[in-house]
């Protein structure tokens, strides 16, 4: 028998950051890019967290570094505030059979700028919740990219891919996730997959969509462990404050 090696997973960017910085988690992250529409988002909803302040002082303070994607959906008067700013903005408008997520996710894979990518990891907020093409489109790049840490948020949900060559462990933050998740194979069929801290464990279990998936699960442990031979999406709730 092979020993797998352990992947661990923590949601720990979900934990509210120091009182004193008063700032949300993600200003944390090396690099922030904006997929197209999203760098709109970026501008009308920040202002809104800080509403004593002035919206320019604010969009000011949380620049993206870089914009990328097909540009049909930022607007002109958002794409020359940050440009103005010294925003990189990528223009790939020629590209029409990738998403704007694919095209941010290979822009930080192939960045040489300086990025500590021994641990990386992306999350991409506003994931989740709106078109479903485009959430099918976001859940293909998880799928597309199984090589690399990405996760899929919103407010109520977060996803992220857990490849088969890994043994995994969740250490679940009982204080903003869950209990509710899911355990769903979306690309192939698995012959046998076995889980322990579920309230429904899967023990050698086939699963396949069309067939058995496991949703409306229930975390019973602060470690969840999950072993597959195929990739599972894996998913649990994120609590509301
Ligand atoms: N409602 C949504 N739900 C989930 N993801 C979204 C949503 N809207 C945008 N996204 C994500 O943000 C990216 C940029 O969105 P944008 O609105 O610029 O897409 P778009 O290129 O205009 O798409 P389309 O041409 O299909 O309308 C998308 O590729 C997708 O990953
Ligand atoms: C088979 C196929 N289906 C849809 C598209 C369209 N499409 C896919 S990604 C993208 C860019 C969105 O920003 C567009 C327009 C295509 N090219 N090929």
């Amino acid at each position: 028998m092979i020993a797998m090696d352990l992947m661990h997973h923590s949601s720990c960017f979900l934990l509210p950051t120091i009182p004193l910085q008063r700032r949300p988690s993600l200003t944390t992250a090396q690099l922030h890019v904006c997929a197209d529409g999203g760098a709109n988002r970026l501008y009308d909803e920040m202002p809104l967290f800080f509403p004593q302040e002035d919206a320019s002082d604010v969009r000011r303070r949380y620049k993206p570094d870089v914009i990328k994607g097909d540009m049909d959906s930022i607007r002109r008067e958002v794409l020359e505030f940050y440009a103005s700013l010294g925003t990189e903005i990528v223009d790939k408008s020629h590209d029409q059979d990738t998403t704007d997520l694919h095209k941010c996710v290979t822009y930080i894979r192939d960045s040489a700028s300086g990025l500590d990518k021994s641990n990386l990891c992306i999350l991409v907020v506003g994931a989740l919740g709106g078109r479903f093409d485009h959430e099918m489109g976001n859940l293909n790049v998880i799928c597309r990219f199984s090589y690399m840490r990405i996760v899929l948020l919103s407010n109520d949900s977060l996803i992220h891919l857990l490849p088969r060559t890994y043994c995994h462990e969740i250490h679940i933050q009982t204080s903003v996730e869950g209990p509710h998740c899911g355990l769903i194979p979306i690309g192939t069929p698995s012959k046998s997959s076995t889980t322990t801290g579920l309230q429904w464990d899967l023990n050698n279990t086939a699963m396949e969509f069309g067939g058995l998936v496991s949703t409306s699960n229930i975390v019973k442990e602060e470690k969840v462990t999950v072993q597959s031979d195929c990739d599972l999406l894996w998913t649990i709730s994120i609590k509301k404050l």
